[in-house]
């Protein structure tokens, strides 16, 4: 079975792949200190306590935070005896290559965001990650990730008010009520949610302008659900957008090790 590691600056999410479905989904905190020994643990407690009957022969990684990949790859090896595919590296092949600016390193999330999507929606897509950043993905009609948009993250925007103004207190996003906020917490609140809401729409709108085509825009990250309760702008939310894409390139270079 596959084991797929999306690693981003917030949180790691683990799935395991049986060849046909994911069977499994596992979330932690990424922490650079955690090791090999503590991700073992952590994971095969969760397999027990789920009666999870999981064999992983294989690996793919994709990682936001290139210094978390050493202690991944020993948990790959030592634990699971296998060398783990790593999205950006020369090694790991992708279907189509990024056509973007010569030196510039494509975020790996969004790379294999742009491969899950393309393959359930083929091309011209927008795909929208609400993760630590807000990104937006432009995706050509043959599969290629062709540039994009990087906001910043929903809760990182409520951490910043908070974190710069003494007056406002830490809040969590929510879909407020009504847009005219009648105490701190909600006026943050309609700040920072119809704030999204019109720059997601706003966004779009220049892409599309830009693109001058149809495109179809495809939301995931886990806020992706709230924002859709106020915007049709989303063809389709999909939340195991990034392990889709994560279990197709690893499928796509064993298919090219064959041939
Ligand atoms: N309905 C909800 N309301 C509030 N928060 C939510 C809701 N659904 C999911 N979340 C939270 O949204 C955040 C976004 O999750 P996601 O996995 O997309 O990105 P992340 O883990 O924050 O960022 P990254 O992938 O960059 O590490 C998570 O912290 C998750 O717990
Ligand atoms: C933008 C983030 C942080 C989103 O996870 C990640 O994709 C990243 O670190 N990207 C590198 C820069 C880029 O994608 O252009
Ligand atoms: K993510």
């Amino acid at each position: 079975m596959l084991l797929t590691i999306d690693c981003g600056n917030t949180n790691t999410v683990f799935s395991i792949w049986d060849g046909t479905r994911f069977i499994a989904t596992w979330r932690i905190a990424t922490d650079h200190k955690r090791t090999a020994d503590e991700y073992h643990v952590w994971l095969s407690s969760l397999m027990m306590l789920t009666k999870t009957e999981a064999t992983i022969t294989d690996a793919i990684i994709s990682s936001t935070v290139p210094r978390v990949v050493f202690n991944l790859r020993v948990l790959c090896n030592r634990y699971f005896d296998c060398r783990p595919l790593v999205v950006g590296k020369p090694e790991c092949r992708l279907p189509v290559a990024p056509r973007v600016d010569q030196g510039t390193t494509v975020g790996p999330d969004r790379l294999v965001n742009t491969v899950g999507a393309h393959d359930r929606h083929g091309g011209d897509l927008i795909v929208v990650d609400f993760g630590t950043a807000t990104t937006f993905d432009v995706v050509d009609t043959d599969g290629a990730y062709i540039g994009g948009v990087i906001a910043p993250g929903v809760n990182l925007s409520l951490e910043a008010l908070h974190m710069a103004a003494a007056a406002l207190p830490h809040v969590d996003v929510s879909r407020p009520a009504k847009a005219i906020g009648t105490n701190t917490v909600a006026c943050m609140q309609s700040g920072v949610y119809w704030g999204y809401i019109g720059l997601v729409e706003g966004i779009v709108r220049e892409v599309r302008k830009e693109r001058d085509r149809e495109m179809k825009v495809i939301a995931t990250g886990g806020l992706a659900s709230l924002f859709a309760q106020d915007t049709a702008l989303f063809d389709s939310v999909e939340d195991d957008l990034t392990m889709h894409g994560l279990m197709l390139i690893d499928a796509y270079n064993k298919e090219l090790e064959r041939a």
